[in-house]
């Protein structure tokens, strides 16, 4: 288990982080998600050491992190936003240059060496000169570069921007697999959709503090408001008085409701008794992206993660 406990970080005189206190259980995959300029880097760089001076404490498997970073760096693989690789070597080369950083050598670098390049879907491209390749490939060989000394907690700093689909599904595989070892992935993103389908924890982040934190499963319950949605000839907002909370959505109504499916049975009873057939009657759940600007007032990402399918 990983815990931050006061966090803080000043750029200057600027806060970049405030009072951060997060749990990240062990063999979980957490979301950290915030929108740009969040905190989501500066709170990863600390963890892995780049940032150093920052107030407060972390402690990991109840043990201090600070003091002891050496020990602990070598359990901690980081995957930071910008690719990090040398173009002008093959992708077997990136792969040894980055394995003895890590101080993996001899049999063990060449054995590890394999087993990335499966994981990562490089096999048959391991000669070929990084610059060569295309984004979505040098995403997943910078990924393969942080795996090498086997770490059991993977830190992966918004690995999915600007690459293809084709790669975003192998990144989604590496960190599924990775979390099915029994690792911890700690995953920064403002893309909701990536979150909610890679993540069982989640911690939101914004402005450099934390506005919630749990289960994936806890923070949509307590939070996810669920609505009727119902379209049709004959339907006004008039006609739907006798429920709360109705506003316009589309080309009808929403009706906001903490007991949706009674609702649902309500909406429809009072349809039927004025004949009216709908042309769409349908539940509608709050996604995440949804809780967090009911939270914050604050949009997660400036451009769609559709955008870049
Ligand atoms: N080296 C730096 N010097 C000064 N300010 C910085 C530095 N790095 C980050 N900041 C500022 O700290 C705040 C948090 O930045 P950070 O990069 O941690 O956010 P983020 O959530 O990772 O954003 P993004 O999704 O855009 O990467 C921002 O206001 C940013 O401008």
């Amino acid at each position: 288990m990983i815990q931050l406990h006061a966090i803080e970080k000043l750029y200057g005189k600027q806060p970049a982080l405030q009072q951060i206190d997060l749990t990240i259980p062990k063999a979980s995959s957490f979301g950290l998600v915030g929108p740009n300029g969040a905190g989501k880097s500066t709170l990863m760089k600390i963890l892995v050491g780049v940032i150093e001076d920052y107030k407060g404490q972390i402690k990991i498997d109840s043990a201090p992190y600070v003091g002891n970073q050496t020990a602990m760096k070598q359990r901690i693989g980081y995957v930071p936003q910008d690719i990090c690789l040398e173009e002008t070597l093959t992708a077997r080369d990136n792969l040894i240059l980055f394995g003895r950083l890590y101080g993996v050598k001899g049999k063990k670098l060449q054995e590890r060496i394999n087993a990335v390049l499966e994981l990562i879907g490089l096999k048959d491209r391991e000669k070929s000169l990084v610059s060569t390749f295309s984004g979505g490939m040098k995403r997943r060989l910078n990924i393969g570069c942080a795996l090498l000394h086997d770490p059991d907690i993977m830190i992966l700093d918004e690995p999915t921007v600007g690459v293809d689909p084709q790669s975003r599904r192998a990144i989604f595989e590496m960190i599924h697999s990775f979390k099915n070892n029994g690792k911890t992935v700690i995953y920064s993103s403002h893309y909701m959709e990536e979150v909610e389908q890679l993540c069982d924890h989640i911690g939101f982040i914004d402005r450099g503090v934390v506005i919630e934190q749990g289960k994936l499963r806890d923070v949509l319950a307590r939070h996810r408001q669920s609505s009727i949605y119902v379209e049709g000839k004959g339907i006004s907002k008039q006609l739907l008085t006798g429920f709360e909370g109705v506003t316009e959505h589309e080309e009808g109504y929403l009706i906001e409701s903490q007991t949706p499916l009674q609702t649902l049975e309500a909406v429809t009873c009072h349809l039927a008794k004025k004949a009216i057939l709908p042309a769409r009657l349908e539940l509608s759940q709050a996604k995440l992206e949804d809780i967090f600007i009911k939270l914050t007032g604050t949009p997660l990402r400036d451009n769609g993660w559709e955008a870049q399918q």
